[in-house]
């Protein structure tokens, strides 16, 4: 199984370049599409998806062109749009009920796959309840459902672990990870954490464009020598924060322990560490860093 997606360009009306000429190919497994707020991942996903067409650049599933004869990989594909909308008078199972009929499924099947999907996303207990009613979380639980409901080979999940509690992320996670075994799962995040863990692929987007590909190995090495740690007082954490990329400030007793990208030693008595995907992503996209919500400030 392949989707290939090759010298994709999107530009939406009156806009720059929201996907410039990007080439991307994905066999089965999970593919983790990493950048940040408006790289371009939704647009991205949205074209793989079949829901938008590209401006220009051709997709294949399996050889077939995707834009000319969407059918083939819409009829096995499974899609989490970003922004996904439900119908709140319904029920969760009414809901999906519904969604299962209009993908055609016989009513038989559909009413043990809900149930089997509503155990899955852990929904059993609220099935019953009008989704208006629901949560954050438990509305992008529905939508995980509705992505699995006629048992996908491609699954396309645009931030899915968005508005979900690190319990529920775990599993998810890991859900994910296991139907990739033999899928095709493509997962778009800001989040490094929500992929290091279960993705041995890992594409970078930034600016439209793909900015790195590999496995963690491949993308940790790229970094090696470039990862610093060194324990400052405050103002010259501040110096360093304004001077180089920096990943991470923790304080403690001895100062403020301050871990930042340079080619060479920032400071005398600084230490190289190994890199981690953290580092590689602020590398690849300085000024990320604020949008993971994860850096906390330096103490001035
Ligand atoms: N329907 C649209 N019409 C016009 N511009 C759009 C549309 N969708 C996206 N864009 C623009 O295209 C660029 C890429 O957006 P996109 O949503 O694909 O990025 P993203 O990486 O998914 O970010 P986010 O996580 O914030 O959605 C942005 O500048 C965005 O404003």
């Amino acid at each position: 199984m392949q989707l290939e997606l090759i010298d994709v360009t999107k530009v939406y009306r009156g806009q720059k370049r929201a996907i410039d000429g990007l080439t991307l190919r994905i066999g089965t497994g999970l593919l983790g599409l990493l950048g940040p707020n408006g790289a371009g991942k939704s647009s991205l996903l949205r074209i793989a998806a079949t829901v938008t067409r590209p401006s220009s650049g051709r997709i294949l599933f399996n050889g077939t062109d995707v834009v000319a004869r969407p059918n083939e990989l819409r009829q096995t594909l499974g899609f989490l749009p970003q922004d996904f909308g439900v119908y709140p008078h319904l029920s969760a199972r009414e809901f999906l009920s519904y969604l299962a009929a209009v993908k055609g499924l016989s009513a038989r099947s559909a009413r043990s796959r809900i149930d089997e999907l509503l155990e899955l996303v852990n929904l059993t207990e609220a099935a019953k309840r009008p989704l208006g009613g629901y949560s954050g979380g438990m509305l992008r639980r529905v939508g995980i459902a509705q992505a699995l409901l006629a048992d996908p080979r491609v699954i396309i999940v645009d931030e899915p672990t968005a508005g979900l509690d690190p319990e529920e992320r775990v599993r998810f996670r890991n859900l994910l990870s296991d139907l990739a075994a033999d899928r095709i799962v493509l997962l778009s995040t800001h989040i490094v954490s929500d992929i290091e863990s279960v993705s041995n692929d890992i594409a970078i987007m930034a600016q439209g464009r793909l900015r790195r590909r590999g496995t963690p190995e491949e993308l940790l090495g790229t970094m090696t020598g470039q990862v610093w740690e060194t324990v400052v007082g405050p103002a010259e954490a501040a110096q360093l924060q304004a001077r180089y990329v920096v990943s991470r400030t923790v304080r403690t007793t001895a100062g403020v322990r301050v871990r930042l990208l340079s080619g060479g030693p920032p400071t005398a008595d600084a230490i190289a560490v190994p890199p981690d995907l953290e580092d590689v992503y602020l590398g690849v996209v300085p000024g990320s860093g604020a949008s993971t919500g994860e850096l906390p400030a330096v103490p001035r």
